[in-house]
This record gives C-alpha cells, sequence and structure tokens, in this order.
C-alpha cells in the first residue's frame, strides 16, 4: 500500500504542483490519476521514488515514511515507465531492459537471459533482443519500456503516460496487453494520463485530478461513471455531451442502444448468469 498524507509541493520557483494531497493507493490493483496538463500528476508519481521529494506531508510505502529511504536504492526497486519509452539509444533491447539488475550486479549473462524471459511477458519477439531502439516501431519500444520497468522485479510499477505517443490503434493493442499482465502479475501499478476513456478502463481506482492535485473525484470507474459529481468531473467524463448517457430504444426486431446524439451504439443482450 502506498499513503500520501497532506503532501504539498512547492518548486524553487514559487509553483504550488501539489496542495494538501492524501490518498491510499492499495497493494497489487491499478490506480489512474487523470487530469489535464499541468495538474501535478507526475509530480505525485515522483514523489513515490523520490525523483520529486514533497514539501511537507509523507509519502509512505507499506507504512515506511519514503524520507527516510536512500534515493537510489528506492528508484531501483520501483518500477518506471515514461511516455517516450526513455530507452538509451546506443544499447540493444536486452541491454535496455538489463540496466537495472546489471547496476545491481546481476551477471551479464543471467541479465540477458532474464531480459529474454521478459521479452515475453509484453509479447516481443526474441529476435529483436539484438535491435537498436530506432529499430523498433513506437508501440514496441514502449513494450520493452514496460519489460525494463519490470526488470527488478518491483512490487509498484509507477507508468508515466506509457502509451500516450503511439497511435490509436497501437495504443488500444498495448492498453490490452496490459490489462491481460496485470491479471498475470498483480503489481502495485500507478499509472498518470489525461485520456478519461484509458483510466476507466485500466483503473481499479481512478482518480480525478484539478490543479494543484486537487481531488475532484475518486472512486471506481463504475462509482464515478454512475455518479459523476457536478460540474468539473461531469464536463470532464463527457456525460454532458451525452456520449456516455446510453438509452435502450425497442424495435421490431429487438433493444438496440443509442447514445445521447440517438446514435447506435450496440444492441442489448442478456448476460448468461456465471
Ligand atoms: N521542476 C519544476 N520546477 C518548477 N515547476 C515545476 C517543475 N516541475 C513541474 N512544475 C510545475 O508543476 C505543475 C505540475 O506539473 P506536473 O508535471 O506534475 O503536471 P502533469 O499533470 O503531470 O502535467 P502533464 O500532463 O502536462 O505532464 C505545473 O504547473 C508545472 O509547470
Amino acid at each position: 500500500m502506498i499513503e500520501f498524507s497532506h503532501v504539498s509541493k512547492v518548486f524553487p520557483d514559487g509553483t504550488h504542483a501539489v496542495e494538501d494531497f492524501s490518498l491510499v493507493i492499495p497493494s497489487r490493483r491499478t490506480t489512474v490519476l487523470v487530469g489535464s496538463s499541468g495538474c501535478g500528476k507526475t509530480t505525485l508519481l515522483r514523489m513515490i521514488n523520490r525523483m520529486v521529494d514533497a514539501t511537507s506531508g509523507t509519502v509512505s510505502i507499506d507504512d515506511e515514511d519514503v524520507a527516510g529511504r536512500e534515493p537510489v536504492r528506492l528508484r531501483r526497486q520501483i518500477g518506471y515507465v515514461m511516455q517516450n519509452s526513455g530507452l538509451l539509444p546506443h544499447f540493444t533491447v536486452a541491454e535496455n531492459i538489463a540496466t537495472v539488475p546489471v547496476l545491481e550486479g546481476v551477471k551479464r549473462g543471467a541479465a540477458r537471459a532474464r531480459a529474454l524471459e521478459l521479452m515475453d511477458t509484453v509479447g516481443l519477439d526474441r529476435a529483436m533482443a539484438d535491435r537498436y531502439p530506432g529499430q523498433l516501431s513506437g508501440g514496441q519500444q514502449q513494450r520493452v519500456g514496460v519489460a525494463r520497468g519490470l526488470a527488478a522485479d518491483p512490487n509498484i510499477l509507477l507508468m508515466d503516460e506509457p502509451f500516450g505517443a503511439v497511435d490509436p490503434i497501437v495504443r488500444a493493442e498495448l492498453q490490452q496487453e496490459l490489462l491481460r499482465l496485470q491479471r498475470e502479475i498483480g503489481k502495485t501499478i500507478v499509472f498518470v494520463t489525461h485520456d478519461v476513456d484509458e483510466a476507466f478502463l485500466l483503473g481499479d481506482q481512478v482518480v480525478l485530478l484539478e490543479k494543484g492535485a486537487r481531488i475532484a473525484q475518486q472512486g471506481t470507474p463504475d462509482e464515478i461513471l454512475a455518479d459523476p459529481t457536478a460540474g468539473f468531473v461531469a464536463d470532464f467524463i463527457g456525460a454532458d455531451r451525452g456520449k456516455r448517457a446510453l438509452r435502450l430504444r425497442q424495435t421490431p426486431t429487438g433493444t438496440i442502444v443509442v447514445d445521447g446524439d440517438g446514435r447506435t451504439q450496440g444492441s442489448l443482450v442478456e448476460e448468461s448468469p456465471g
């Protein structure tokens, strides 16, 4: 469990990036922080692994304040995946994945074997192990980024807009892969995005943020969609645009589902029990 308790961050130039933020992030679940640009999402994420230190308040992991942890060691124990994969261009795929284990003293042969296993885990062909990042597609690079994040077998995986730079089709594929992967590995994932649909798809818990990382609403996707609190949240999830306000319409042949603009979204079928 990760816990933020009354955490604030003021940068040296006086920017109040985070103001009195408190949140419990349960273990082995995916928590998604979603909000528009500059609301403080990345700053929150980086306070977990001490890339940024809080100005006041505490961030703790399993009841231990991270302020007492040695930053470099902490960072190596927590997986971190970022938007442009952050791969080292002159390292091969296998070398990129094995960066942290090698720094931690794992022998190169063993580190490579582990890198190849992780390529299987994230759905990358092992034949790509000796390619350089520049020889991969954007989606493949992101998979390498995820494999690298998992290399030290961390309990916690921080993901900062990891699928933001790929096209929508590849993005949808990577999202499905992440859902599959999370069912297998059950990590504590903290995922940052500005895409509400991505948040509802991936999050067990979704936290909608306003400027200064103020929590506008938090809950499961179902809870938020069923009862968006007025104004900001409703706007944000598009409820007022009728996108998700689905209605049933009877037709001579059955029941169809239409959106707020009257466009057909699908047909209604009864789920069989169990
Ligand atoms: N090192 C820094 N020094 C000063 N201000 C900073 C620094 N890092 C971030 N900020 C500011 O803090 C606020 C929050 O930034 P942060 O990167 O956490 O937002 P974000 O929600 O992740 O945005 P984005 O989605 O654009 O990445 C912004 O106003 C940003 O300009």
